[in-house]
């Protein structure tokens, strides 16, 4: 198919140093002189300058771009135009196609004939394909794009331009577009929230724009209704200089704007919103907590996200057991979690109340969604309530309505132990005339002191009451009748010794004291507290100032 040519051997020789197929071609002749690197370009070892004839070039190219060729040659020879150039795939000796360029110009005057044009033949194969792989690239891009529930963006950092990808699917109706950003952007955000977003941006360009910006603010849809979305941006950096930036907007769903809601929510709770797993292995973690978990527990959640050990440890020493057992409860039960603790923090100590309902998850483990809230200053205030309830106004220490029911609690062991509970009444002597003599007020100050004097002396277990005017009263749990009888003997005697002065007169107070013994049998409380009374009554009429045990002890 190649024959050899018969023209100069320098030029043959020149034409070899480039790295380029040379074809020379008379119009008027069927065949071409090749000369460079043709041979090499098409892998066939033949000294150059060969020949061939027109056809077997024709039938060296693809067949789709024969024609391509044929009409270029012609633009020459009808004389239209003095060049031309096409690309077109050529089989190489192995076979396979390779792209190449052809560029040719006429050589010689269009009045001369045969006219000689001369071309270049150059390889593009690697252009081609890498135009190719541009092209499919793009083309995914784009596919994906469209694949995407966001509108995808991307500005110019030098120009500003800001290109919308086009997507008549997008969940805002927005249509591509292409324009100034900075108006764009304007002409769509919430004026309300311009400021804000614009300083971020700006804060972000000052900061390097090396992570992604992520903004929520509200962009104007294709509806003309405001919709909260999310911008998420990146900046596109050559030689460590941002040249474009990249985003996408993203609508809001009604689920991310309840959350939203529901974290705003969470923040201003007076308390901490948790969830707290309790896995199969025992083992247990905070998945959730709102921010407030600082406020309680002084940890952030990110602390206890996957261990809540920490929480544990800042809960009260005495009542954590009582935590711990709870949780258990709730565990087996499934029913919900209630519990009032203490937790210690560095500079003080709070009460809270802990609330959640469990549910089982698939895993095997045990989810409380619920809430902890601090309750030290109700719990102050029911403990203030709590003491005036159970307090006497006057001497500070229980009054009547504590010491029945105490007296009903220690009942009800009674009858349950074996144990022996005994109760001293006793009442000062001739109080009328202390308060004839000296007056109400002094009156007072003698119940103080007295009612101060027997706390002193009486043990820290020892329920002791004013129940009545000046009559008082003392449970003394695990106590026999003798060991009672005994203490109210030292009672007696140190109220007896106090010296009282007003206006510079001196004067003493004694009590007569009655003692009874709550024991298995004893059918009702009261009948123990009127027992006491009785034996009261009966040192009294003895002569008071002294102890008497009631009737059933003697
Ligand atoms: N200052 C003062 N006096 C009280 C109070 N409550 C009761 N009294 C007085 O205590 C006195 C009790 O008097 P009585 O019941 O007659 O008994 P008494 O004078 O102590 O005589 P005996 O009990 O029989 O030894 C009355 O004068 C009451 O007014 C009080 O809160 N303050």
């Amino acid at each position: 198919m190649l024959a050899k040519s018969s023209s100069t051997l320098l030029q043959s020789d020149i034409l070899k140093s480039i790295e380029a197929g040379v074809l020379l071609w008379q119009t008027n002749s069927s065949t071409i002189e090749l000369y460079g690197r043709w041979d090499r370009l098409l892998g066939y070892e033949l000294t150059t300058p060969a020949a061939i004839s027109t056809q077997d070039w024709l039938d060296l190219l693809h067949p789709e771009d024969t024609q391509l060729c044929i009409s270029a040659r012609k633009e020459i020879t009808s004389g239209f135009r003095d060049h031309y150039s096409y690309e077109a795939r050529i089989k190489h000796k192995s076979g396979h196609w390779l792209w190449f360029k052809e560029e040719a110009n006429l050589l010689q005057h269009e009045d001369e004939e045969p006219r000689t044009v001369i071309s270049t033949l150059t390889a593009i194969s690697e252009q081609k394909n890498l135009e190719q792989h541009c092209l499919e690239a793009q083309t995914q891009l784009n596919n994906l794009v469209k694949t995407l529930p966001s509108l995808v963006y991307s500005i110019s950092f030098s120009s500003g331009r800001m290109y919308i990808f086009d997507d008549d699917e997008n969940l805002m109706g927005l249509a591509g577009a292409e324009g100034d950003a900075s108006e764009w952007w304007h002409s769509k955000v919430h004026p309300d929230d311009v400021a804000k977003q614009s300083a971020l941006f700006e804060d972000w360009i000052n900061h390097g724009s090396s992570d992604t910006l992520y903004r929520k603010y509200r962009l104007l849809d294709a509806f003309g209704e405001y919709r909260w979305i999310v911008d998420r941006t990146r900046a596109v950096t050559s030689s460590d200089r941002a040249t474009d930036f990249i985003g996408s907007f993203y609508p809001l769903s009604e689920l991310n704007l309840l959350q939203m809601r529901l974290k705003k929510l969470a923040e201003i709770v007076p308390g901490v919103i948790f969830e707290y797993e309790l896995r199969a292995d025992g083992s247990s973690c905070f998945p959730y907590t709102s921010q407030g978990i600082k406020r309680i527990y002084g940890v952030d959640p990110e602390d206890i996200r996957d261990n809540a050990d920490m929480v544990y440890q800042h809960i009260h020493p005495d009542d954590l057991s009582a935590v711990k057992e709870s949780i258990q409860q709730s565990a087996e039960s499934m029913r919900e979690w209630r519990v009032e603790y203490r937790i210690c923090l560095p500079d003080k100590t709070i009460w809270v109340s802990g609330y959640s309902v469990p549910r089982r998850t698939s895993s095997g483990s045990i989810i409380w969604a619920g809430m902890v809230v601090d309750i030290t200053e109700q719990r102050a205030y029911q403990d203030k309530l709590k003491k005036l309830a159970s307090t006497d106004e006057l001497t500070g220490i229980y009054n009547r309505r504590f010491f029945i029911l105490r007296m009903e609690e220690f009942f009800a062991s009674v009858q349950r132990e074996q144990q022996v509970v005994c109760v001293a009444m006793f009442d000062l002597d001739f109080f009328k005339k202390v308060n004839d003599t000296y007056g109400h007020a002094m009156g007072d100050e003698v119940l103080k002191r007295i009612a101060e004097e027997v706390q002193k002396n009486i043990r820290r277990t020892d329920i002791f009451a004013r129940i009545g005017g000046e009559e008082f009263a003392l449970i003394m749990p695990h106590t026999s009748p003798e060991e009672a009888a005994v203490l109210a003997e030292k009672l007696r005697i140190v109220i007896g010794q106090l010296n009282f002065t007003h206006n510079g007169e001196n004067f003493k107070v004694t009590a007569t004291f009655g003692i009874a013994a709550m024991q298995k049998g004893v059918p009702r409380a009261d009948m123990v507290l009127n027992q006491a009374d009785q034996a009261v009554y009966k040192g009294k009429n003895a002569g008071r100032n002294r102890v008497t045990l009631c009737s059933s002890l003697e």
